[in-house]
């Protein structure tokens, strides 16, 4: 594998700026597929790097260690070297952060692009020959012309004669399973205007992925189709939590309204688990951006649209602790509270924009005392994301436990907020006999078995179906076991 005949490029190596959660799992998956290439991964966090680099990496995800443990040192690499990386490669993704701009114009609402422009003005400074450079960032629409602009305006400016090909590559791995969504992948999306720059591209990809999966659009087609998957997605968690409302007022059960649209091949089951809220670093995100881009372009009425799916999750997330607090007769105020759950879904330590921020943050301003447990979630991180939302916290109200036992001993209620699989092995019984009386449990993942913890004594408040076992919809038991296949288990 040499140069490329027309473009006049090598394609032995690739380089990707930025090690994050999808640049580590992405290169490392390409690594894995394609041994006939070097992967290098760069990144300005040199302690990041460090991490990359030892046994103890810097990101949760199922499968991953095993990937790198087998490419790291052989074909893929992790360094601060952004220059070497630059010159050495001339396929390079982009893989940095395009986080929600938190002030000046836009603040709050449009993607803040400052890396993704470091990026491209970083490759204007080293690059030596011609190059393929690939958004993979999440971006706003027409981010593409941005990125081409700043390269060919320096490139005209210093009199050289080099091209460089933008390609847009977004990804559309989900945390906790990105390694599984990156081996077998849905589809893989480029889009771009040079024909021969997306077969390069293509070509890499097609070491694994089945040809008829790689789609090809225009560049505009492709940046555009990333948000709007993703509000699409965040949509249907927005319309099945605001249906659960509705079903804690009048009997029905959200599950059962879930599995009986699920059915309808046009609705399809997947994404319909009511929830205290989506979160992550992504939805709000992306969604946000969306209206942003709608409001500059004068559609008032499509922002606000889409403006609803977010107010419907915040709505979701106060509602849920509205309960809580109200049902322990108004108040926590030096309660005990423990709290199930940090990360913003299951099998990954994450926990950006996570919807326990919000419900931790309410109880404590109630006077709660939240004591959490998550199997992977630091401390430091979480404490992390708080100060990220300007929100204070007094750690004589915010304590990590090191074990579920220690969180729920003395605890006025429990209230679970991720759906860690292990959470449904526990001994609920062994947490009741501990805890104060009456014993609440509030299930924002509708996970557990509720009937059973009726009977050990729990109160306990499920999303979209009403409190005790009297107030229950009567769905007949063989119902419920002839159609449990329907939904999917576990994951979404
Ligand atoms: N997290 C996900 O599940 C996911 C999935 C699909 C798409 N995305 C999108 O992918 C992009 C990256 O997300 P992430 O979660 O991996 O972010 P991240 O914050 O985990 O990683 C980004 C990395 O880029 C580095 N970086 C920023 N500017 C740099 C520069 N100029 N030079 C070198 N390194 C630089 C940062 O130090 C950081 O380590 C975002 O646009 C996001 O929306 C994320
Ligand atoms: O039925 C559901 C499905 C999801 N969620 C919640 O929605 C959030 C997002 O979940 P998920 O989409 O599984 O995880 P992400 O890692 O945020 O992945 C989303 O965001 C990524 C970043 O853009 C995209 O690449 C993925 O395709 C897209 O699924 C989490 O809080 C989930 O708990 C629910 O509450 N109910």
């Amino acid at each position: 594998m040499g140069e490329h005949p027309k473009l006049g490029i090598r394609l032995n190596r690739i380089c990707c700026i930025g090690a994050g959660y999808v640049g580590g799992p992405t290169m490392a998956t390409i690594a894995l597929k394609c041994p006939q290439l070097e992967v290098v991964i760069v990144d300005m966090n040199e302690d990041r790097i460090n991490r990359w680099n030892s046994d103890d990496l810097p990101i949760y995800e199922p499968g991953l260690p095993e990937v790198v443990k087998a490419c790291r040192g052989k074909n893929l690499f992790f360094s601060t070297d952004v220059k070497k990386g630059i010159e050495e490669s001339d396929i390079i993704f982009a893989s940095v952060n395009t986080p929600t701009k938190t002030q000046g114009v836009g603040k709050g609402r449009a993607a803040d692009l400052r890396y993704i422009e470091s990026v491209g003005r970083t490759i204007a400074q080293y690059a030596n020959r011609s190059k393929i450079v690939i958004e993979k960032s999440t971006v706003p629409i027409k981010t593409a012309e941005a990125i081409a602009r700043v390269l060919s305006a320096n490139e005209t400016a210093n009199g050289g004669h080099k091209n460089f090909w933008i390609l847009s590559n977004p990804e559309f791995l989900a945390e906790g399973t990105a390694m599984k969504d990156l081996d077998e992948p849905d589809r893989v999306l480029i889009g771009g205007q040079e024909q021969d720059a997306i077969m390069v591209l293509a070509d890499i990809y097609a070491n694994w992925v089945p040809r008829d999966r790689i789609l090809m659009t225009n560049l505009w087609s492709s940046e555009l189709s990333k948000l709007v998957a993703n509000a699409m997605l965040a949509q249907r968690v927005s319309s099945i939590n605001s249906i659960s409302r509705l079903c804690e007022r009048t009997g029905a059960d959200v599950k059962e309204v879930a599995r009986a649209i699920g059915t309808d091949s046009r609705i399809g089951p997947k994404f319909l688990n009511a929830s205290v809220g989506f979160g992550g670093s992504c939805f709000q995100k992306d969604i946000l951006n969306l209206v942003y881009i709608c409001q500059q372009f004068g559609l008032d009425e499509v922002a606000s649209y889409w403006q609803q799916v977010v107010d419907m999750n915040d709505h979701q997330k106060s509602a849920f602790t509205g309960k809580i607090i109200q049902s322990l007769f108004n108040t926590v105020t030096k309660k005990k509270i423990a709290i199930l759950g940090f990360a913003f879904k299951k099998d990954t330590g994450d926990v950006r924009e996570t919807p326990a921020l919000m419900v931790c943050d309410m109880l404590m301003k109630d006077g709660g005392l939240v004591y959490v447990y998550d199997p992977k979630v630091l401390i430091e991180d979480a404490l992390t994301e708080f100060k990220y939302h300007e929100i204070e916290v007094n750690t004589d109200q915010f304590i990590f436990s090191k074990s579920p036992e220690e969180a729920c001993e003395g605890a006025h209620a429990i209230v679970v907020l991720t759906e860690w699989d292990e959470f449904k092995t526990y001994d609920y019984k062994k947490f009741y006999d501990k805890m104060m009386k009456p014993a609440f449990l509030f299930d924002g993942r509708n996970m557990l078995d509720h009937a059973e913890l009726e009977k050990i004594g729990f109160e306990v408040h499920a999303l979209g179906k009403g409190t005790g076992s009297s107030q229950r919809s009567k769905s007949p038991d063989f119902v419920m076991r002839a159609s449990s296949g329907l939904l999917p288990s576990g994951g979404y």
